[in-house]
């Protein structure tokens, strides 16, 4: 009975009130709202992510050729220190028919940034912004697993991954010199290009920021063709490397698999330490520098000099008059005292040995600064007597004590690498005990090169690549010879700006004249000379580094150069008693 009334009841509420029909309704509203999460992930984000201030600036001009207004909305590259802008993120989290044409152009222009997105023609930028999704891992997550079917192509944002052999990536982390692919590198193109499995593994160093190309899309849009044309040209340049003329083209094919190109840009580090990198950098065009820091306190000659010239600062001898010596006598003196001890005309012999180089071929060239060839030094004419009288804070080198002022490095440019050359390979056939481990740093003086690890080059040389390799042999010169260089050149310059300031009078700046602000050199973005005469003073630690991160600037203090106190120039030349006199 009672059963009956409910079910009348039921009836009655279904059939007049439309009950039925509503929750008909409610099931279907659920089901659309589910389907709408699931579905729509994007949209749901931007109800998250959206910033509800907007304190920047949105720039826009009204367009005559095009009858549109051009907007420049400063919102679209906010981002929190490096990381991928939210605006951006909204747009790569949205499908890619949900895109539109104006999206799309702003994720193209924020991805100017990752050099190998910028190399792609513009069209092909566009069609990649299209499809691109944004990914952001944690430190050692494995992105591809060596050995699996590819599902899609990486460019990195922010971040670094290593490549590595095994499976589980945890290699990088107990290697001191990992395979490593930073900002702006892509990865994860060669097993969609040959649809091979993976080739190796890639994983995250610390916090790294993608976006990925998925292989649909990546088919879709023929990147192949653009990756493949990439290919083609590494190819083509190892096919013309004399190196490898005995290999078949399926062998060369190899080595292309193998590297992995990239570009830097002039000034740009390269490695910190290549001498130890566990790859080898083929130069496919512009140039590099190798470039050594060495520490001056470690030298002998450097240890004598500062000696010599701290003695002059504590006796004042520049105040005493000279008793007219003869015009020779009076030459050396000037020379040991003023210029330090060498002689200059030597000078003239390594701007000749420089034009040599320039001359020969850099693959057989032997970078030799023997002893013979460095100038010759007038020293030690003057005893060092170690003035006690010397208030500064002192540290203990091999030599004995040194001011911890003094205790500097400083840069040496000692090669340059052209188009190519190869880097990485000129002990690669030495025994351990003959290798010279000193590290040595790689600059880019703009350039594209080709990398690749040295173990995989190795397993692929055979017999005739090993005899030219031995052929191949650079020898760099000792610290030693560097600080004696150095030392030389320092002296050259400081004696160079004396005699100009002695015979060109220094040109006033006429009123009204803007003022041009140097061009910041490669080398000296803050350039810092050590000044021996004014010990004490307080400066700010500067280095004269390209560019390189913090984390890779040396913790000696580095000097470009070093005044050191000297008699007046006019004691060499007394004809010119005032300045300016060629004016
Ligand atoms: N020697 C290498 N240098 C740089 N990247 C590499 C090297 N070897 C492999 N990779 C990258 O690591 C990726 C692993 O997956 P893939 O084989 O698809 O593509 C590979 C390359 O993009």
């Amino acid at each position: 009975m009672r059963r009956y009334m409910v079910s009348h009841s039921w009836q009655v509420l279904k059939k007049e009130l439309g009950l039925y029909q509503l929750i008909l309704d409610i099931i279907m509203m659920i089901r659309v709202c589910k389907m709408f999460r699931q579905g729509l992930r994007g949209f749901r984000e931007y109800q998250i992510i959206e910033n509800p201030h907007r304190r920047h600036p949105v720039f826009s001009f009204w367009d005559k050729k095009k009858q549109g207004r051009i907007t420049f909305d400063t919102m679209d590259f906010v981002a929190e220190s490096g990381y991928f802008p939210l605006k951006a993120i909204e747009i790569a989290q949205k499908k890619p028919s949900w895109r539109t044409d104006q999206e799309i152009q702003i994720l193209c222009n924020t991805l100017q940034v990752i050099g190998s997105y910028r190399n792609y023609s513009h069209s092909l930028q566009l069609l990649l912004a299209k499809v691109m999704r944004f990914e952001r891992f944690g430190r050692r997550r494995v992105i591809i697993k060596k050995g699996q079917r590819s599902s899609s192509f990486y460019f990195i944002y922010l971040g670094r991954v290593a490549v590595t052999e095994d499976e589980d990536g945890s290699s990088a982390f107990l290697d001191p010199h990992p395979l490593l692919l930073h900002k702006g590198d892509c990865f994860g193109e060669v097993s969609l290009l040959s649809s091979s499995v993976r080739k190796a593994t890639v994983v995250c160093m610390e916090e790294t920021e993608f976006l990925v190309v998925d292989k649909e899309d990546f088919i879709a849009n023929k990147l192949e063709q653009e990756l493949k044309k990439n290919a083609n040209h590494q190819f083509e340049f190892f096919r013309k490397m004399d190196l490898f003329q005995s290999w078949s083209d399926e062998k060369v094919w190899e080595l292309v698999i193998l590297g992995k190109k990239e570009k830097f840009s002039y000034g740009q580090l390269i490695s910190k330490d290549f001498v130890n990198l566990s790859s080898i950098v083929f130069i496919c065009k512009g140039s590099c520098e190798v470039l050594r820091l060495i520490d001056l306190g470690a030298s002998p000659s450097y240890y004598k000099w500062i000696w010599q010239h701290l003695e002059l600062v504590y006796d004042r001898p520049m105040k005493t008059r000279f008793k007219e010596p003869s015009p020779v006598e009076r030459f050396k003196k000037f020379q040991i005292k003023s210029y330090p001890v060498q002689d200059f005309s030597a000078l003239k012999l390594q701007h000749l040995q420089k034009a040599w180089e320039q001359q020969g071929t850099s693959f057989s060239r032997k970078i030799n600064t023997s002893e013979n060839s460095l100038p010759k030094t007038l020293g030690p004419k003057i005893e060092s007597r170690r003035p006690h009288t010397i208030k500064c804070p002192m540290i203990n080198t091999k030599h004995g004590e040194l001011p911890k002022e003094a205790a500097v490095g400083a840069y040496m440019k000692i090669h340059t690498v052209e188009e190519g050359e190869i880097i990485g390979l000129h002990q690669i056939l030495l025994p351990d005990s003959e290798q010279d481990r000193r590290p040595l740093i790689l600059m880019s003086l703009g350039t594209e090169v080709i990398r690749m690890r040295k173990e995989k080059f190795c397993e692929l040389i055979d017999s005739e690549v090993a005899e030219k390799l031995s052929k191949f042999k650079i020898e760099y010169p000792s610290d030693e010879d560097m600080c004696q260089k150095f030392l030389m050149e320092n002296s050259w310059n400081i004696f160079r700006k004396d005699l100009v300031h002695l015979l060109v009078k220094s040109r006033q700046i006429p009123p009204f004249t803007p003022i041009r602000h140097k061009k910041k050199g490669v080398y000296n973005p803050n350039s810092l000379t050590l000044n021996l005469c004014s010990f004490n003073k307080k400066t700010k630690p500067h280095y004269p580094i390209f560019m390189a991160p913090q984390k890779c600037l040396p913790p000696l203090r580095v000097v470009q150069a070093i005044t050191a106190p000297r008699y007046k120039i006019q004691e060499l030349l007394p004809q010119y008693k005032n300045a300016g006199v060629l004016i």
